[in-house]
């Protein structure tokens, strides 16, 4: 059968954990580009945060936290692409971000193997998102780095902030060895002209059967690294911020080679706004957000995702945080 005339295109944003894939999502999602997206998260770590650290855009947002994407939750992504399909809303493209630990290729073959899905979708890109202060150490340890950028149409190389020239033709140089074909482009907080990146229909079928000869038709099994865990810390109540601030940036410094992602959202004693937290290993950020909504009930949320963690250390540590 012919392929319709408009087959939305798809981008797919990966990059191991804490890149920079939220970033990259919250300037698609606020620059002004006169088009409408539908976006797709994924993440790992029973409570959820990444939905409440996207911007509140007009832009409907499916959260898909039970499983990573690449495997047990891949039926769930074909429904809600496929349900999106059937809508008469209108929009301009669908953006799928997935979780740092996941497999693109996996991701990718759902655009080919569904029927329903193939007919109205097009891949339009693979967008990978690298720390550029990590990237060196991750692609050693983790077989899913060197997975997302051979899959890559585009890297962009985040964080130039933190890496001095050389460290960043290292960067690129490795980057190179792996995937010889995407473009590479430096970034700082993923500040990029998106028509680089939307759009593009930079997406080879033929590229990446070369990679994976079995893309179309094999089951993708893909192995976790199952080191790798998460702990979900939640309070009701608020916490003293004098003494969270400094357990956080005490732990981080301590266990921040296991840590490899931290984020939360946390409710201070006395403090009506959201204050944020995160890191990658040792570096963090922190600070007031937004004020809490009248619907809202100020809780505080806590992920930590590592290899292991020192989870007594950390549960006693948030304990004793409250105010
Ligand atoms: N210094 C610096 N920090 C950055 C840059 N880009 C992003 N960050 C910070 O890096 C952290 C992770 O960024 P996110 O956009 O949340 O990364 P992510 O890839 O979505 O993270 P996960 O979804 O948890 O894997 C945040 O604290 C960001 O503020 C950058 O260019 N320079």
């Amino acid at each position: 059968m012919p392929e319709p005339a408009t087959q939305i295109p798809v981008t797919v944003l990966t990059g191991y954990l804490g890149s920079g894939k939220t970033t990259l999502l919250n300037r698609i999602l606020t620059e002004t580009h006169g088009k409408r997206f539908a976006v797709i998260v994924n993440e790992f770590g029973e409570v959820g945060i990444d939905n409440d650290l996207i911007v509140e855009a007009d832009e409907e947002i499916f959260e898909m936290n039970n499983g990573c994407i690449c495997c047990t939750v891949r039926g769930d992504l074909i429904r809600i692409v496929a349900g999106l399909m059937r809508r008469s809303r209108s929009f301009d493209g669908i953006v799928v971000e997935t979780t740092g630990l996941a497999d693109p290729a996996p991701v990718a073959q759902t655009f080919f193997v569904d029927d329903e899905v193939r007919r109205k979708t097009k891949l339009d890109a693979i967008i990978t998102v690298t720390d550029a202060r990590h990237l060196l150490e991750q692609i050693d340890r983790a077989p899913e780095v060197q997975e997302q950028l051979a899959f890559a149409d585009v890297v962009l190389v985040n964080k130039v902030d933190l890496v001095d020239e050389s460290g960043l033709a290292k960067v690129e140089h490795r980057i190179r060895r792996i995937n010889p074909y995407a473009s590479i482009r430096r970034t700082e907080r993923c500040g990029i002209d998106l028509g680089r990146i939307l759009g593009r229909d930079a997406f080879s079928l033929d590229r990446i059967l070369d990679i994976e000869p079995g893309f179309l038709t094999e089951e993708h099994a893909h192995e976790h690294d199952d080191e790798i865990a998460s702990l979900s810390l939640v309070a009701d109540e608020p916490m003293d911020p004098a003494r969270f601030v400094s357990w956080i940036q005490d732990t981080t410094q301590r266990y921040g080679t296991d840590i490899l992602r931290m984020k939360g959202i946390i409710a201070m004693a006395e403090d009506d706004r959201r204050f944020v937290v995160q890191g990658v290993h040792m570096l963090i950020e922190g600070g007031s957000q937004r004020a809490w909504k009248k619907n809202e009930a100020p809780q505080t949320r806590l992920v930590f995702i590592g290899r292991g963690l020192p989870v007594d250390h950390l549960k006693q540590g948030f304990e004793a945080c409250r105010a």
